[in-house]
């Protein structure tokens, strides 16, 4: 039997657990909070982020970072991207030589400007062949549910893709394997960022035109940045990109969307960033995302303003009509 450990007990982690023990897997879950973990081992819940969901048996959970890692043959990482290199500093010495190692993540490093899986290869010393990436339309409370999915699994070693989309394979998710990781993560990343640009559209009462031409040219400039990175376009079209942009514009689930929606109505990012419980990685990536942009000469106009909308330097009065009174160009460009 497969054993993974999932490092990470919040909405994702702990639903990708449940797919992986519907899969046929032992898991073992590392969290921060006893509280959290002890009602996963006791009652098979974890209430603060999945309500009523009962949990499977073969779903287990542990404080202890060595508990969980033990034996592992796989290891997913699904804590918020910031945290993920100080997390891996502590874990380093634990991670089984051999463990496939699995990133849930969909951000960019402040100050490195690295994805997540650059930043497992650096953080644990391993091999890029043996780090994965798992993305798609993945919103975690529908999954949570067993409502059917299908998502991407990426890795340059199609044998390792291969292998980890078996162990997450049930008949409600629905891996496909990719070897393309640069594309498969920044659509995930970016979509977060133009997520938040249609929740601030949606907050400000702008109607599905508006919403539709964010989205649309927010993949665009989400596949130029990729093809500047080394990604390949197609990825963009696929599950992780227009299917994961699809998912997360258009749901009321959406973290990303809703905290948009909450600075659309007026609020200040402070203020929704007291109500916002989870994780919303759009806030957070935003600006390095626009920093990789920068430095490979990529216009990123939507990621800009939402940038600097977060960053305080433009109004939401100003940002939409910055957005769509830029100098006229051919579409396919
Ligand atoms: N929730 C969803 O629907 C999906 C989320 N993701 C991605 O998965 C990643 C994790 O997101 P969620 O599980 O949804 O977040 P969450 O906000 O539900 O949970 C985050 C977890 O990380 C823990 N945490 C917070 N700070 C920490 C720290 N400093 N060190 C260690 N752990 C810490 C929290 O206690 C919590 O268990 C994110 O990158 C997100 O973009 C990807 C697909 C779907
Ligand atoms: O990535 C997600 C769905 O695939 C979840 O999106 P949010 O983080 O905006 O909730």
């Amino acid at each position: 039997m497969t054993r993974v450990a999932v490092m990470g007990t919040g909405s994702w982690g702990t639903t990708f657990g449940m797919v992986l023990a519907d899969a046929g897997a032992q898991v073992t879950m590392w969290g921060r909070r006893s509280v959290v973990c002890e009602e996963i081992e006791k009652e098979h819940r974890n209430s603060e982020y999945l309500g009523e969901l009962t949990l499977p048996d073969a779903v287990r959970a542990s404080t202890d970072p060595a508990a969980a890692l033990d034996g592992a043959d796989i290891v997913v990482l699904a804590v918020p991207s910031q945290k993920l290199r100080e997390n891996l500093a502590h874990w380093r010495d634990l991670v089984p030589a051999e463990a496939v190692l699995v990133s849930l993540m969909k951000g960019v490093e402040h100050g490195s400007l690295l994805r997540m899986s650059e930043v497992i290869v650096a953080g644990l010393g391993a091999h890029q062949d043996r780090v994965a990436v798992v993305s798609g339309p993945n919103l975690a409370r529908e999954i949570a549910a067993r409502q059917p999915t299908a998502t991407v699994v990426a890795c340059p070693d199609q044998d390792v893709a291969e292998h980890v989309a078996e162990a997450c394979s049930t008949g409600y998710f629905r891996p496909y394997t990719n070897h393309d990781v640069i594309g498969v993560e920044l659509g995930g990343a970016v979509k977060n960022v133009i997520g938040l640009a249609v929740g601030i559209a949606d907050g400000m009462g702008l109607g599905d035109n508006s919403k539709a031409s964010i989205i649309t040219r927010g993949l665009v400039e989400t596949t130029r940045l990729g093809v500047a990175l080394g990604a390949e376009p197609g990825t963009f079209a696929g599950l992780a990109g227009m299917g994961d942009l699809v998912a997360t514009c258009a749901s009321p689930l959406s973290r990303n969307r809703t905290f948009g929606e909450h600075l659309g109505q007026g609020m200040s990012v402070e203020e929704v960033v007291k109500i916002t419980k989870q994780t919303a990685e759009g806030v957070k990536s935003c600006g390095p995302i626009l920093e990789l942009a920068t430095a490979h000469g990529v216009e990123m106009p939507i990621v800009q303003q939402v940038t600097e909308l977060i960053e305080g330097r433009v109004t939401l009065d100003q940002m939409i009509p910055r957005m769509f009174s830029r100098a006229r160009k051919p579409e396919l460009q």
